[in-house]
């Protein structure tokens, strides 16, 4: 069974957005772990949009099943946040300053001697590595030579395809993960995944380690709780 890590970005969001700290971030995070989230994510991204860069170091000492730090390598400020606290997995993410959100994968090819560059200053460290891409063959078996622990796979686009057709939205996900495991990478995923796509992904996708779930989630807590919503979740990966 997967993992379910709960990216908690949008209750930064919500916070940030009177200025005080309410709703308390940490204590949403020990509350996601006591309801069964087996995985804490954060984004913590230059505009400090949600995540700040304190955050990482409150939530460090508090997170007692996995942590994980998603966020672009490319800025130094990331990279010392993250020797600094050193989380169970930092996920590498190519993202561009001013983007709404992540939307795209690591050229794995191109990036390849920065790519084994960084991940190794990380796995010296002790962190496991997991770096974004999308279900492009090419870009998996690139990534596989990186030194990379895990890929991320994308999963924007399956989620985009999956109302109009399923099979055809998860194939490329299968036959990415499918190489990925035969080259021993670890198989994450994450992006758009929502109560009515993840239970489809997770019986298809071979391997799949852990997925890391926000903003349907949280949103979808509005409405069910957020200990009822991650149950639900959690359901879906069983
Ligand atoms: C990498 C990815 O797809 C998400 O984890 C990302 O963290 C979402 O970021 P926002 O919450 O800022 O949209
Ligand atoms: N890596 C994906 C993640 O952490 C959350 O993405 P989303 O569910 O907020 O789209």
């Amino acid at each position: 069974m997967a993992r379910l890590s709960v990216n908690i970005n949008k209750i930064a969001t919500l916070r940030n957005s009177r200025g005080g700290n309410n709703p308390d971030l940490v204590q949403v995070a020990k509350d996601c772990e006591r309801f069964g989230a087996q995985g804490i994510t954060v984004h913590p991204r230059p505009d400090e949009r949600h995540i700040r860069y304190n955050d990482v170091f409150d939530l460090k000492k508090i997170v007692t099943t996995e942590f994980n730090i998603e966020g672009n390598c490319e800025e130094q400020k990331f990279v010392e946040l993250v020797l600094a606290n050193k989380p169970e997995q930092v996920t590498l993410v190519p993202d561009i300053l001013g983007q709404i959100t992540s939307n795209h994968g690591w050229d794995t090819i191109s990036n390849q001697a920065y790519l084994q560059d960084i991940i190794k200053v990380f796995k010296d460290a002790g962190i496991r590595v997991s770096i974004f891409v999308d279900p492009v063959i090419e870009m998996v078996e690139a990534a596989a030579t990186t030194g990379t622990d895990r890929i991320e796979l994308y999963t924007e686009a399956y989620a985009t395809q999956y109302t109009q057709n399923k099979k055809q939205a998860v194939a490329p996900y299968v036959a990415a993960a499918e190489v990925a495991h035969k080259l021993g990478l670890g198989i994450n995923a994450g992006h758009d995944l929502d109560l009515h796509n993840l239970k489809y992904f997770a019986e298809n996708i071979p391997a799949l380690d852990e997925v890391s779930i926000g903003h349907a989630l949280i949103s979808d807590a509005l409405y069910y709780g957020l200990e009822n919503t991650i149950q639900m979740y959690l359901r879906q990966l069983a």
